[in-house]
């Protein structure tokens, strides 16, 4: 196996890694016999199934990306008054500021890879425009749609809200202030009480006595009225900037108006599973509300506010996405076993070939049309549901890199990769048949596969104990904390066994290379394996109870030469229609 290299250190590998690079000439040597008109690849002259290896497509490809999202604050309110001609005191007529852009997201088809969102790291709503004098209210800011893949899942991650935190330490300042004006009262009735006694008590001794107690309890009380509490909602007032400070420090505020929302905040933490196109963009932060102008101030009290509010500060939140191809089909196989050969005989795909373990570096999505264009499907399909409205003219594969023994402890490229094969239709096992007993290689993947799923079961678990935060609140103003130990994850709506699902998918097996001598043996071993399996007579390889055994089956291709395939295409439309 020659080493593989990057296109573009290509030039400058002799001179890097000249020992790395001789092996590498040599190999090739001996791999493309070179004849005058056509390149000769593994024996057989090039060809769209027998491509050279740099013949291909590299589209850019990301399947997870972390985003901070930044809503729109909303924009302040405006202290003015009208100025005319012989008019010296008009009424006030400050604009409302505009309310802050929120932020959506939307799953749309034609979007294959986070790529880019990855790339950008930060989103930002537009702000609410400041109110102007004359009445002129402030713009909204503008909204941001975030357009994903479809098959995406948004997690949530952390969350700041302003607004929320606010109406939490209101609520909890309203409390306080209840509980000391009750104080009060209760401390004016004891006085009250106190001073008839001592009115009443004749000996001079005790009524000195309760004299000193009443002074006491006027001392008191005048501590707790500079240790009292401040309104939370007090730095949202905006001062005419023409005032004095001794203006500013008498300045008497109104009860600031109760105000919601257009659009409320989605509770935390958010979790979307974007599978299908989303028909209306989905709201995930929502901008601050504008502040108001002083003409909403206006009153006996205030003939003239000096004064307006500030818009609200806007939520921040850091989401994660994950991209898992929706695929049809996943192709799943050793490293070398033919898989991209198999998607460019099956699709018109481009994806790299090379007779080396890892040519494959990242997911491929083909189509396999059905209809042709002629108007009449080629495989017409079974599923009378799917005839009736939508008859299937066309599927997809996933094509995604090698898997080793071992991908779970993270050897070879891992089996992060399988993520995208997790939610197709039917999985097709690829297994070179000139590779060694093929039995052992389907058990061998069947494992990783069933490891994998136990994996993420596990790490959707623990994140879901992690990320749960509680933003409801109890009356009294203080949020109730989850109770992490005892939550109870075993709900019956909790996910299903992973292993289940994946196991529980119909499967096959495309043994591959079948045109390389020497293969008969081993294509009759695995297909009377397989046999045993449909029969029940061999557990599924997998080891999971209840997995799909209906009619496992191997088909032998020869992808390189396109033979078979079609075979393939046939059976899958079969396996969909189920
Ligand atoms: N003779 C023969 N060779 C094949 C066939 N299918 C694939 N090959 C060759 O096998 C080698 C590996 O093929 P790939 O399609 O790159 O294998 P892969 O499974 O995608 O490999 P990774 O991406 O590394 O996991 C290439 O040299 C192909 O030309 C086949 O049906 N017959
Ligand atoms: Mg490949």
């Amino acid at each position: 196996m020659p080493p593989r290299c990057a296109p573009g250190t290509a030039t400058l590998a002799p001179f890097l890694y000249p020992s790395l690079f001789l092996v590498r000439v040599s190999s090739r040597i001996t791999q493309y016999r070179c004849s005058s008109t056509t390149q000769v690849i593994n024996d057989l002259p090039e060809s769209r199934l027998n491509p050279a290896p740099d013949d291909y497509a590299n589209p850019k490809f990301a399947d997870k990306a972390e985003l901070t999202l930044y809503a729109g604050r909303g924009g302040n309110g405006c202290v003015s008054f009208l100025r005319e001609a012989f008019m010296p005191d008009g009424p006030p007529n400050g604009g409302d500021g505009g309310a802050g852009g929120n932020i959506y997201i939307q799953a749309a088809h034609g979007e294959t890879s986070l790529h880019k969102i990855a790339r950008r790291r930060f989103v930002r709503a537009g702000r609410g425009r400041h109110g102007q004098g004359s009445a002129r209210s402030g713009t909204k800011g503008e909204d941001v749609i975030i357009t994903v893949p479809v098959g995406t899942i948004v997690r949530e991650i952390e969350r700041h809200d302003p607004y929320a935190e606010e109406e939490m330490s209101y609520r909890v300042f309203r409390g306080l202030e209840k509980q000391r004006k009750r104080e009060q009262r209760e401390a004016e009735e004891q006085r009250k009480r106190l001073a008839k006694a001592a009115e009443e008590e004749e000996d001079e001794y005790e009524r000195a006595i309760m004299q000193d107690l009443l002074e006491k309890q006027d001392e008191n009380e005048n501590e707790d009225e500079d240790g009292s509490p401040q309104d939370p909602r007090n730095h949202k007032w905006l001062l005419y900037p023409g005032l004095s400070k001794s203006e500013m420090g008498n300045e008497q505020f109104p009860k600031l108006p109760k105000r919601t929302k257009y659009l409320s905040q989605p509770p935390g933490p958010i979790q979307l599973d974007l599978s299908r196109p989303t028909e209306h963009p989905v709201l995930l932060a929502t901008g601050g509300i504008g502040g108001l102008g002083n003409p909403h101030f206006n009153s006996r009290q205030h003939p003239r506010p000096m004064f307006a509010t500030k818009g609200d500060e806007a939520v921040t939140m850091k989401i994660e996405l994950e991209l898992k191809l929706l695929a049809d089909v996943g192709l799943v196989g050793l490293p070398n076993a033919g898989k991209s050969t198999l998607l460019r005989a099956l699709t018109n795909s481009r994806t790299r070939v090379g007779n080396w373990a890892f040519t494959t570096l990242q997911p491929n999505i083909g189509t396999v049309v059905l209809d042709k264009y002629t108007g009449r499907p080629s495989i017409p399909s079974r599923d009378r549901a799917s005839t009736a409205a939508d008859p299937r003219t066309r599927f997809t594969v996933a094509d995604i890199p090698g898997l080793i023994e071992g991908a779970h402890l993270d050897r070879g490229l891992g089996i992060a990769f399988l993520r995208h094969v997790e939610r197709a239709g039917v999985l097709a096992f690829v297994i070179d048949l000139s590779a060694g007993d093929a039995v052992k290689a389907l058990n061998s993947l069947w494992r990783e596969v069933g490891l994998y799923a136990q994996m993420r079961e596990e790490e959707d678990r623990s994140r879901e104990t992690s990320s749960h935060i509680d933003w409801s609140m109890t009356e009294d103003g203080s949020s109730r904390p989850l109770d992490v130990l005892n939550a109870d994850l075993t709900s019956p709506n909790h996910t299903p066994a992973a292993a289940k699902h994946i196991a529980g998918k119909p499967w096959f097996v495309v043994a591959t290379k079948a045109d390389k001598p020497d293969t008969k043996d081993n294509y009759r071993q695995l297909s009377t394996y397989l046999e045993k399996i449909t029969k029940g007579e061999v557990g599924h390889p997998s080891g999971v109870e209840g997995a799909w055994i209906k009619k496992c089956t191997a088909i032998p291709v020869s992808a390189i030469n396109k033979q078979g395939v079609d075979r393939i295409t046939h059976w899958t439309v079969g396996l969909l229609d189920e």
